[in-house]
């Protein structure tokens, strides 16, 4: 149920990926409400079980998760260290003025790329959180995840088999909270919810990162992985019902035409606003 239980004022509608139309936003997670499922954590929507059913059978390597196009990894790594090195330039996201350990959470982690290939470059610590446990086990085993043998001494700490829609970040635990393609898989109230359960996550000075593919207008549903792909005015729609807000949003540079466009978002507690500094790049 949403927190704020009155319809929203903006409508987004949506098209599966047959290009059949599936209503409004509103009126198509009515109807993913209604098909439960009950499992050992209680009654989900079958929405989530569909998206677990999908990924347990796709192979736990880097091309799996990324449907084929391993080949991006490098320029997506590439500017999540630019954004995150501006980020510390203007003091936040483990800038470590302080000198004490940064730590990072990498959400619907996968088999561990996110955290291979930048966060644990990056951060004293990284967790990762990830309801597939063959692609957790992948990371778990993955000496580049685990930071073996680095002469930073940058660890991977905790491995967590948990989906976003239920995990609980520690309080104050976290530097950088990093959400990358997987927060489609979540209904609009379980997004925002976890985006609160964040921001109770992070230190101070902390952000939450959020890459997302962009659906051009409304939203895309994927009948194949069961996950929505939701366009920039719905993910911003989004932060702006959790209370945060988006400090930045700046799109991925170096990615093939024929992929969506995919933005990051740098989100923050709304205590943390400030207006010098922030810039927002588009195409
Ligand atoms: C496209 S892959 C991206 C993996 C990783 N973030 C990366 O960029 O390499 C999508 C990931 O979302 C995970 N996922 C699916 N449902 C989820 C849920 N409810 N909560 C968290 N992650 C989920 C999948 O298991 C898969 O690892």
């Amino acid at each position: 149920m949403r927190d704020d239980a009155t319809p929203d004022a903006v409508e987004f509608r949506g098209v599966d990926d047959l290009g059949r139309d599936v209503g409004t936003h509103e009126a198509f997670w009515a109807e993913v409400a209604k098909k439960r499922s009950h499992g050992a954590d209680g009654s989900k929507p079958t929405f989530y079980a569909k998206g677990i059913e999908y990924w347990d059978g796709v192979a736990p390597d880097v091309d799996g998760v990324l449907g084929g196009f391993a080949h991006v990894s490098a320029p997506d790594a590439r500017d999540n260290a630019k954004l995150l090195e501006d980020l510390r330039g203007r003091g936040r996201g483990g800038a470590k003025a302080n000198g004490t350990k940064t730590t990072a959470l990498d959400c619907g982690a996968g088999v561990g790329r996110v955290t291979s290939t930048f966060l644990i470059e990056k951060f004293d610590e990284v967790d990762l959180v990830e309801p597939c446990r063959h692609f957790l086990d992948a990371a778990a085993a993955d000496a580049l995840v685990r930071g073996d043998g680095r002469a930073d001494g940058h660890r991977a700490k905790r491995f967590v088999a948990e989906p976003l829609e239920s995990f609980v970040p520690e309080r104050e635990r976290y530097d950088v909270i990093w959400i990358q393609w997987c927060i489609g898989h979540l209904t609009d109230d379980d997004f925002v919810a976890f985006l609160r359960r964040c921001k109770d996550g992070l230190r101070e000075n902390g952000v939450i990162v959020m890459k997302e593919n962009n659906a051009a207008s409304g939203f895309i549903l994927d009948l194949e992985d069961s996950s929505i792909t939701r366009s920039h005015e719905y993910l911003l729609h989004i932060i702006n019902r959790t209370g945060m807000r988006c400090l930045e949003h700046r799109l991925q540079t170096g990615f093939p035409p024929e992929l969506f466009a995919v933005r990051m978002y740098v989100i923050v507690p709304s205590s943390s606003f400030r207006r010098v500094g922030i810039q927002n790049s588009s195409r």
